[in-house]
């Protein structure tokens, strides 16, 4: 019998404040219930969607505590510098640690994950928390993953990017890519050497709210190649190029909302409010998303569909139904030989349709076919919805289903390798699909009589968001293919959608003075991409934030209005403004912000950056304005006192010194002010900074608010900057403390290069 839910659990929709993947970086994260649902048991039970020898294990393991998962992240090179790390000094010091009697083994790599990057931490978490090696380990988790070195992740959420192959030359899409776990995979895999790919990402999601947590997100992986949107994934828009040409992607990610039930083991609320309508009432959404997708994709394009659902009617189904609607044009890639050490269950070509009419309360009702299920509705022991519209038929398995080669897709179980449950399919567009991305021809006016066309409209998950294309027509998966998103247009002229707020974006004047300053401080040289400085605002002007993109993003803003395209971000924050007063003393005014300093970096010049070590960074911590007077005398001291005001890109060396370690080599941003010096990263990022390299906070508490405002004869002036830019909730403060600028709270993190 299935139980009757009040609200649904929704992954990625509105009434889920957090999704599995938000949890990525909460390490400590944990909800206690009594995880059980008589409807899912019954529900999976007859679905048969695996053995039933592995009932039992299957369920004992979705009982069972997720075993915590990260993977390393960053550059080859890097990574491996950081894998080495938890490989040589962690785990030794992890081998015999006993709790309450019971030994605990250290953390293990996941062996079908490429390079072993991706590793598991089977301790349950107060064996973490009590234990000291364990403890110390944890410490350095939260303080790489703080600066981007680390991502905690869902093993089974690191699979799909994977089989998406991507390169850097590749044009991608993440249609729904909040909160942006597997948008920094893609990153990674466009800019596998931190070198400035020509490749393109799209991370898009539809709820306003969580692009911004896409954006931060992305901010550990900055890439030049990458644009934030704001879209309804089943209507995202066609992009013009140069000359009138449409965008067609490469690789697209269609990692969809869904139920959820395969984050059962994490998100245990699920356990009481699991229903067979949820997936249902998915399926519809899925499917558009999915033809979306499909049109939009290059012949010779692969695309992967994802869920973190059990359910073939989110899955088999919605991956059935697209096939039909575009007969020919599309195959199951069989990708059994990718990644081989991972466990794997073949997808199914037979599954049932399950209900729970609202007239037969709480019982779970099985359709075999469509037509018994139109039937029930006449003799009202099933209702449609109240406009006319019940299960779409493309929920049943197709007439056609066993020739489709389902069985390519894979299915993750959670008692294989002691995960959580996924749904993951690989698709290819033909090399010879010539259909265009605004194909008119509607997927389900091409269904074969095989597949008949499918029936109704579902509900979509609700979202916060302000409403991309809000005015759109709901459509029906039969128009999917060809949406025509609807901006709230003012003209027919300017297609404006005046329903978005964000800033506009333009490109600067490589021969603006600001421009020309840079030129000039960092000594760039002509690999410098200054044709391609954006800023947001209308007029090209660099007033308090530059972001550096690369050309295939140009392209895309300076061919498209950006509202249409609701641009959330794009590009890599490369110059943030330090300094807005008129003074001549301080030739350039821009200092590098973290995020960007390693885009800025390989293009400086001789003598830019300089080479310091942890003696001065211990000095730089522990002071928040030290005087260059007060370094000891040598080489970086007479640097120092021979520059002029402005930013100086400083390398840490690594090593041990002064009582720290580093284990890579770090590139951080100083101010060099009349007398003192400053480390231009915030007070958060100083302390864990401090933390990571000393052991402990020698940080000091910043001066009293008060003596900032001080402005000792010719020194910088105090002026929080606010000219008319984008980026809500950053606001730069170019303050001074006994004569030294300073950007408290202005940073993102990424230390180390
Ligand atoms: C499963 S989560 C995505 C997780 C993400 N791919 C990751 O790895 O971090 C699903 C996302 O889809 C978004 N979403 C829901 N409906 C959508 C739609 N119609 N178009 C685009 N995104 C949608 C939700 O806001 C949510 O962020």
């Amino acid at each position: 019998m299935g139980k009757h839910r009040g609200k649904k659990p929704i992954r990625g929709g509105a009434r889920q404040p957090q999704s599995r993947d938000d949890k990525q970086n909460d390490w400590n994260a944990f909800v206690g219930t009594d995880k059980g649902n008589a409807g899912f048991e019954e529900y999976y039970k007859t679905q048969g969607i695996m053995p039933e020898a592995d009932w039992e294990p299957f369920m004992g393991s979705l009982r069972k505590e997720l075993p915590v998962t990260f993977r390393v992240t960053g550059s080859r090179a890097h990574a491996e510098t950081i894998n080495d790390i938890i490989k040589n000094t962690y785990v030794p010091n992890m081998q015999n640690v006993e709790f309450e009697g019971q030994k605990y083994d250290p953390p293990s790599q996941l062996s079908w994950y490429p390079g072993q990057l991706a590793w598991q931490v089977d301790a349950p978490k107060r064996v973490v928390r009590k234990t000291e090696p364990f403890k110390n380990f944890q410490r350095f988790l939260v303080g790489e993953t703080e600066v981007g070195n680390l991502s905690r992740q869902e093993a089974v959420s690191m699979i799909p990017p994977l089989f998406l192959d991507v390169q850097p030359h590749h044009i991608c899409l993440d249609m729904c890519a909040a909160p942006g776990s597997k948008t920094a995979q893609i990153i990674e895999a466009l800019n596998p050497h931190h070198t400035a790919s020509t490749g393109l990402l799209i991370a898009n999601d539809s709820d306003y709210k969580r692009t911004h947590m896409l954006v931060h997100q992305t901010g550990r992986m900055p890439s030049r190649g990458l644009i934030v949107t704001n879209f309804d994934a089943s209507l995202f828009p066609s992009i013009k190029l140069k000359g009138g040409k449409q965008l067609q992607f490469d690789r697209i990610l269609a990692d969809v909302p869904c139920s959820g039930d395969g984050t059962l083991r994490k998100n245990l609320e699920i356990w009481n409010k699991w229903g067979a309508a949820d997936g249902n009432s998915l399926h519809t959404l899925q499917l558009r998303i999915l033809e979306r997708a499909m049109n939009m994709l290059k012949p010779g394009g692969r695309l992967v569909y994802s869920t973190c659902s059990f359910n073939p009617s989110e899955d088999e189904a919605v991956i059935a139904a697209a096939l039909n609607g575009k007969p020919g044009k599309f195959h199951i890639v069989d990708v059994s030989a990718e990644l081989p050490h991972l466990k794997r269950r073949s997808g199914m070509s037979s599954w049932k349709v399950g209900s729970q009419p609202a007239v037969k309360a709480r019982q779970l009702v099985w359709y075999d076919t469509f037509e018994d299920y139109k039937e029930a509705i006449k003799k009202g022991e099933e209702k449609e919805n109240d406009r006319g519209k019940g299960l779409p038929r493309t929920l049943w398995p197709p007439a056609n289903a066993g020739e489709l080669n389902l069985d390519r897709c894979m299915r993750l179980l959670p008692h294989d390798q002691n995960t959580g449950g996924f749904f993951v399919c690989v698709l290819e567009k033909k090399a010879d699909a010539t259909e265009s991305n605004e194909d008119s021809a509607s997927s389900s006016l091409k269904r074969p009589a095989t597949s008949p066309p499918p029936a109704s409209e579902s509900k979509r998950p609700r979202d916060k968001s302000p409403a991309p294309n809000a005015s759109a027509p709901a459509t029906s998966t039969e128009t999917t293919s060809a949406p025509t998103p609807a901006p709230q247009t003012s003209t027919k002229k300017d297609k404006r959608d005046l329903t978005f707020k964000e800033d506009p974006l333009s490109y600067v004047d490589p021969e603006h003075e600001e421009v020309k300053s840079i030129v000039e401080r960092f000594n760039v040289q002509d690999s410098f991409p200054r044709n391609n400085l954006m800023v947001r605002n209308e007029y090209g002007d660099p007033l308090r934030t530059i972001y550096m993109t690369n050309e295939i993003v140009k392209e895309i803003i300076e061919n498209n209005d950006y509202t249409r395209l609701r641009v959330v971000s794009a590009g890599v924050k490369c110059f943030a403004r330090q300094d807005s007063s008129q003074r001549t003393e301080i030739r350039c005014k821009w200092r590098t912000p973290m995020d960007g300093i390693l885009e800025v970096l390989p293009h400086v010049g001789e003598g830019v950056v300089i080479s310091a070590t942890l003696e001065e960074l211990r000095v730089l911590l522990e002071d928040h304005y030290p005087p260059v007077d007060s370094f000891k005398d040598g080489e970086w001291k007479n640097i120092m006192q021979s520059r002029d005001m402005g930013c100086e890109i400083v390398k840490f060396e690594a090593g041990k010194l002064a009582g720290g370690e580093l284990a890579l080599p770090m590139y951080l941003p100083v101010w060099k002010a009349k007398m003192s010096l400053s480390l231009m990263i915030d007070k958060r990022e100083k302390s864990i900074l401090s933390l990571r390299t000393f052991g402990e906070d020698i940080c000091k508490p910043p001066p009293p608010q008060k003596d900032f405002h001080k402005k000792p004869e010719g020194e910088v002036e105090s002026v929080p900057v606010t000219e008319g830019e984008g980026e809500a909730g950053i606001a730069l403060v170019a303050e001074v403390a006994q004569g030294d600028a300073v950007a408290e709270n202005t940073e993102e993190s990424v230390l180390n290069a």
